[in-house]
């Protein structure tokens, strides 16, 4: 039988997810021990630092952990211990794109969610309530019932829920002490439901009930790649629109906010920008497209291929634009990248617009100038060096420089991309002083509309020629 009230969670996978979730769950729930364990020693080393410097970057993170660090919240490399004290373990591990063997570059790699259940099922020495946290296809809680279910001891019973995760990088924190909802999936079985009402409990210690869904189990792991597959499919759709309007004379920023006047679509989600990135969306979304084809479904796969299409295009025509305005070419010319991170209050680059552009200006053989506020140099390093392929790491250090600053950045530059939204490109950027340090003419190409078209303006007046996405030229 399941454990009578949960008292001791265990989270594997110490990353974006499992650290700020599991964090917050030991922030609001005080009575309940909490470990967080990983097979990466580094990160549970990072997470561990006296100074909190923590593994991940993410506004309000530290001040969590600062508060319940070694009182109920532990971070730990001995996953067995971890599995054996918990009654209730969320299986947060990584599920990346397979790159190799059937389903290369759609399925979920399902590798590390496999081991993890293997894990339980070989140490586990009571009966545990397993927590899929992890983005899943449709079905894997199948998967991972059998392999507990012929591995585990006697008297040892697991009942797997499935709980996807919605938080956004740069809004976690946020996002997971006033979720939109929690969603819990379950099989509709009495036990399922036992366990499900078990966790249930765990989140309304700070979640309005109301908020707190109890579904079956498939339509709860099909959600999670529905709703990212949809919200994605609105940046798809309106930075189609954003071509249009460059080509037409209309403003996709007044576009999209008179569209979003109609309450039926919304105003969220609705930001043209130089293509989305993150480690989700489209990982997600070609899950979705390898899991229609298995069920043939031809059509449906069709569909949803054609948002991360439109992604594609959407960034490889906006370096073709910067190419285009400088008189067609940009070799030996300096071009300076301002933001890395693949959207703002991130040091996160997974799938990050930024490092597609620099590989389109690198291929072109321009020199790039690189500043990002969060990011590691590492990082970028390691990002350049697996996105140009043939390109090796000297190649690219000799044509690309990492500075400490924006204005660093612009200095000797004949063009200034913004490829991410900082707050401080928005409202930090002393133009005139970046004017005066770059080649004339001096370029401007705004990926992230932080330039209304009052702004763009005042640019102009200085002596800039400005290029923003979802525009047309000299507005
Ligand atoms: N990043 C996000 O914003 C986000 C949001 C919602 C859902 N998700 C989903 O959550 C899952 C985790 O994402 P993430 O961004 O936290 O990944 P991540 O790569 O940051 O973290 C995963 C961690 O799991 C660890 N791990 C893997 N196998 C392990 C094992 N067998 N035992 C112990 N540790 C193991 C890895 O070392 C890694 O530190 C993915 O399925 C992702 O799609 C991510
Ligand atoms: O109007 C918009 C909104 C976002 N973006 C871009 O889209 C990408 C993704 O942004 P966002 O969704 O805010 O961040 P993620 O952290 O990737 O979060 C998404 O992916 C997570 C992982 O599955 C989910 O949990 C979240 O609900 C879902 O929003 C970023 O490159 C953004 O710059 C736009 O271009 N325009």
């Amino acid at each position: 039988m399941a454990p009578t009230k949960v008292s001791k969670i265990c989270c594997i996978g110490a990353g974006y997810v499992g650290g700020p979730t599991c964090a917050v769950i030991a922030l609001k729930c005080p009575h309940i021990q909490v470990t967080i364990v990983d097979l990466n020693k580094s990160r549970i080393d990072a997470w561990n630092t006296p100074d909190f410097k923590l593994p991940i970057y993410e506004p309000g993170l530290e001040d969590v952990v600062r508060q319940c660090r070694g009182r109920n919240l532990f971070f730990s490399t001995d996953v067995d211990k971890g599995i054996q004290e918990a009654d209730l373990i969320f299986v947060s591990v990584n599920t990346p794109t397979k790159k190799s063997g059937v389903g290369a570059g759609f399925a979920a790699d399902l590798k590390y969610v496999e081991s993890a259940t293997r894990q339980i099922a070989a140490v586990a020495t009571s009966s545990k309530i397993v927590v899929e946290k992890s983005t899943v296809p449709c079905r894997t809680a199948e998967s991972m019932r059998t392999i507990l279910e012929a591995n585990s001891k006697p008297n040892c019973r697991f009942d797997i829920l499935s709980n996807p995760e919605f938080l956004a990088e740069g809004t976690a924190i946020n996002d997971l002490f006033k979720p939109d909802r929690v969603l819990i999936g379950s099989l509709q079985t009495e036990e399922g439901k036992e366990a499900c009402e078990k966790l249930k409990e765990v989140y309304a210690n700070w979640v309005d009930p109301t908020r707190i869904l109890t579904v079956g189990l498939w339509s709860s792991e099909l959600t999670k790649l529905a709703a990212n597959a949809m919200l994605a499919q609105r940046i798809s759709s309106i930075n189609a629109l954003s071509a249009i309007c460059e080509a037409t004379g209309a403003n996709i920023d007044e576009v999209a906010y008179s569209i979003g006047f109609d309450s039926r679509i919304g105003p969220k989600f609705l930001k043209a920008s130089v293509g989305f990135g993150g480690s989700c969306f489209q990982k997600d979304i070609l899950n979705l497209v390898y899991l229609s084809e298995s069920l043939h479904l031809k059509e449906v796969a069709e569909y949803w291929r054609q948002v991360v299409e439109m992604n594609e295009y959407q960034k490889r025509r906006f370096s073709k634009r910067v190419v285009d305005t400088l008189f067609n070419t940009i070799t030996g010319k300096n071009i300076a990248v301002l933001g890395f991170a693949f959207k703002a209050d991130t040091g996160d680059t997974r799938e990050s617009a930024s490092i597609t552009l620099i590989r389109d200006f690198l291929k072109e053989r321009a020199n790039v100038s690189i500043y990002d506020p969060q990011v590691p140099h590492e990082q970028i390093w390691q990002d350049l060096e697996e996105a140009c392929g043939d390109m090796g790491i000297e190649e690219i250090k000799s044509s690309v420089t990492l500075r400490p600053t924006a204005l660093d950045a612009t200095q000797c530059a004949d063009a200034l991309v913004i490829a991410t939204e900082w707050k401080e490109f928005r409202e930090g950027i002393d133009w005139q002083t970046v004017y005066d340090g770059m080649n004339k003419p001096a370029f401007v190409f705004d990926g992230r509309l932080i330039l209304g078209l009052e702004e763009a303006e005042r640019l102009r007046r200085i002596g800039f020629k400005v290029t923003v996405i979802g525009r047309g030229n000299g507005m």
